[in-house]
C-alpha cells in the first residue's frame, strides 16, 4: 500500500468549531473531527522547539492588504501571548508583482516561500490586469505558486457556524449544522492542461482551447488524502466527476474506486457527477461528509459552498505538498468591488493564519485562541457588511480587526490534545 505522506493539515479534520461546534466552545474534539497526530510537518524541529517561525506574507490585491493586515495583526497579538516568534517576510504575488517587478510571480517570492516554515497568502486579481497577455496575469502567478510550491491538496472546509446559521440564504434547518470538508485537487486538471490557447481555424473564425488532463499518480494521491480525510471524520467520501462524457473524468472514478477498494474499504464511497453535486449542495447539504474533486469543480463547488456558511469571507483553506511549505489562503478572491473601501470580512483571512498555526506549525493552541475570538466577535453581534442583518452591529473590515484583538486579551486558550 502505497503512503500518504503529507502534512497533518491535509489528514486532519476540519478546524476546531467544525460539526457546527461553537468555536471555542469546549477544548474537546467533537465526534468525527479528531485530529490526527501526525509527525510529518514541514516545520523542522529546531523551529518547533524555539518555537520560531519563518511565515511568508503574500499580499496581493484588492482587499487582500486590508485582510492580510488584520490577519497578522491578530498573529502578533496571539505570538506574544503564546510565546511564539514569527518572522515576517512580505513579499509580491499577483498584481502588484506585475506592477512592482514586471511578472506575476517573482522568483524571489516564490524562492521565499519555499524557504519558509508556511505561506499566508490574501488574494490576487483586479480588473486593471484582466486584459493582460496569459503571462502577465495576476492569476498565472497565484497558479505558478501554487504549483511552484507543489500543493497539490487544497482543504476547504465548509462550516456553518451556528452564530451565522440565519445569515445563509438558504433555510436555517438547511445549513444548520452543515460540516464538509471539499478536498480539491489544486496543481493539475483544465487549469494546467497543455496544450492551451487561441487559434484560427480554416473558415478564419478565432477558437481557443484548454485541456483537461489527470495522470494516475496525480488522482491516486489527492484520493489518498481524501479517504485519510474522511477516515478521520464521519468516514463517508464522495468523488465528484463528470464520468458521463469527459474521459479524463472515467479514469478519476476508475483510480478513486480502486484506491478505495484496496486501501480504504472502511470508508464509505459515493460517486456524483458535477451538476448534481451543485444542486445537492444547495438542497440538501448535510448529505455530504468529505468531497473529492478535481481542480475546476472544487473551484466552484466550494464558492457555492460558502454560501452556506454566509458569506464567502468566512471560509479559509490549507494547501499541503508532499513535503514543502503549506500555502494557506481564504477561498475567495481579491473583491475589487469593495477594495480600499474598508468593507471585508478579514475572517476568512484570520482562520486562514489559525489553520496556518494549527496544521503549518503544529501550534494549536495558538490557533484555537484564534477561532475563539472569532467565535466571540460574532457572538457580540459583530458583522462585516457581507453577514450583516437586523440587530447587528455593521463594522468595517479594521474595526472587526481591533474587536479580534480585545478579544483576544479575554479569550481563554482552548486546549486541544494531539
Ligand atoms: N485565490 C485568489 O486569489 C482568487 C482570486 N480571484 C480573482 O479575484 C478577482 C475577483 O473575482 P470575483 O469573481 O469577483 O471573486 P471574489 O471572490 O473576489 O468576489 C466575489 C464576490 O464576493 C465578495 N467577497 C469576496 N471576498 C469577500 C470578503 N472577504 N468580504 C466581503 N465580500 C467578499 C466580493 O465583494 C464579490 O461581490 C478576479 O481577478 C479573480 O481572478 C478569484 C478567486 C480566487
Ligand atoms: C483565480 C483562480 C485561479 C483561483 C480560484 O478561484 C480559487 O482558487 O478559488
Ligand atoms: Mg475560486
Amino acid at each position: 500500500m502505497a503512503m500518504v505522506s503529507l502534512n497533518c493539515a491535509s489528514l486532519s479534520s476540519t478546524f476546531a468549531f467544525s460539526s457546527g461546534r461553537k468555536l471555542g466552545s469546549s477544548s474537546r474534539q467533537s465526534p468525527g473531527t479528531k485530529i490526527s497526530k501526525c509527525g510529518c510537518m514541514k516545520v523542522t524541529a529546531a523551529a518547533q522547539k524555539e518555537r520560531s517561525y519563518k511565515v511568508t506574507l503574500l499580499p496581493g490585491d484588492g482587499i487582500g492588504p486590508e485582510i492580510l493586515s488584520v490577519a497578522v495583526d491578530v498573529m502578533r497579538a496571539v505570538a506574544e501571548r503564546e510565546g511564539i516568534k514569527f518572522e515576517f517576510t512580505e513579499k509580491l504575488v499577483g498584481g502588484a508583482a506585475v506592477d512592482g517587478a514586471g511578472v506575476p510571480l517573482p522568483d524571489d517570492t516564490l524562492a521565499t516561500c519555499r524557504a519558509s516554515d508556511a505561506v499566508l497568502l490574501a488574494s490576487i486579481g483586479g480588473y486593471k490586469w484582466d486584459s493582460n497577455p496569459p503571462h502577465l496575469k495576476p492569476e498565472t502567478g497565484l497558479l505558478g505558486l501554487r504549483a511552484g510550491l507543489g500543493v497539490f491538496a487544497n482543504l476547504r472546509p465548509v462550516t456553518v457556524l451556528p452564530q451565522l446559521a440565519d445569515a445563509s440564504p438558504l433555510k436555517r434547518e438547511v445549513a444548520e449544522g452543515v460540516d464538509i470538508m471539499v478536498v480539491r485537487e489544486l496543481i493539475g486538471g483544465i487549469y494546467f492542461g497543455e496544450p492551451r490557447g487561441f487559434g484560427v481555424n480554416e473558415s478564419g473564425h478565432r477558437y481557443a482551447y484548454n485541456n483537461m488532463v489527470y495522470s494516475t499518480p496525480e488522482i491516486d494521491r489527492i484520493a489518498r488524502v481524501a479517504f485519510e480525510t474522511a477516515r478521520k471524520r464521519q468516514g463517508r467520501l464522495c468523488s465528484v466527476d463528470k464520468a458521463n462524457v469527459l474521459q479524463v473524468s472515467q479514469l478519476w472514478r476508475e483510480r478513486v474506486t480502486a484506491i478505495g477498494k484496496e486501501e480504504y474499504p472502511d470508508v464509505e464511497l459515493s460517486h456524483m457527477y458535477v451538476d448534481n453535486a451543485a444542486m445537492q449542495l444547495v438542497r440538501n447539504p448535510k448529505q455530504f461528509d468529505t468531497i473529492v474533486t478535481g481542480n475546476l469543480f472544487g473551484d466552484i463547488l466550494s464558492d457555492i459552498s460558502a454560501q452556506l456558511s454566509g458569506s464567502i469571507g468566512m471560509l479559509p483553506s490549507s494547501s499541503m505538498s508532499e513535503s514543502g511549505p503549506g500555502l494557506f489562503e481564504p477561498i475567495h478572491g481579491s473583491a475589487p468591488d469593495i477594495a480600499g473601501q474598508d468593507k471585508a470580512n478579514p475572517l476568512a483571512q484570520v482562520l486562514s493564519a489559525a489553520m496556518l498555526l494549527k496544521y503549518g506549525l503544529g501550534e494549536t493552541k495558538a490557533a484555537e485562541l484564534i477561532e475563539a475570538a472569532v467565535s466571540a466577535a460574532l457572538d457580540k453581534g459583530y458583522r462585516t457588511g457581507d453577514l450583516m442583518s437586523s440587530g447587528k452591529t455593521l463594522v468595517g473590515c479594521k474595526k472587526m480587526g481591533e474587536i479580534l484583538l480585545e478579544t483576544l486579551e479575554t479569550t481563554s486558550p482552548v486546549t486541544v490534545s494531539l
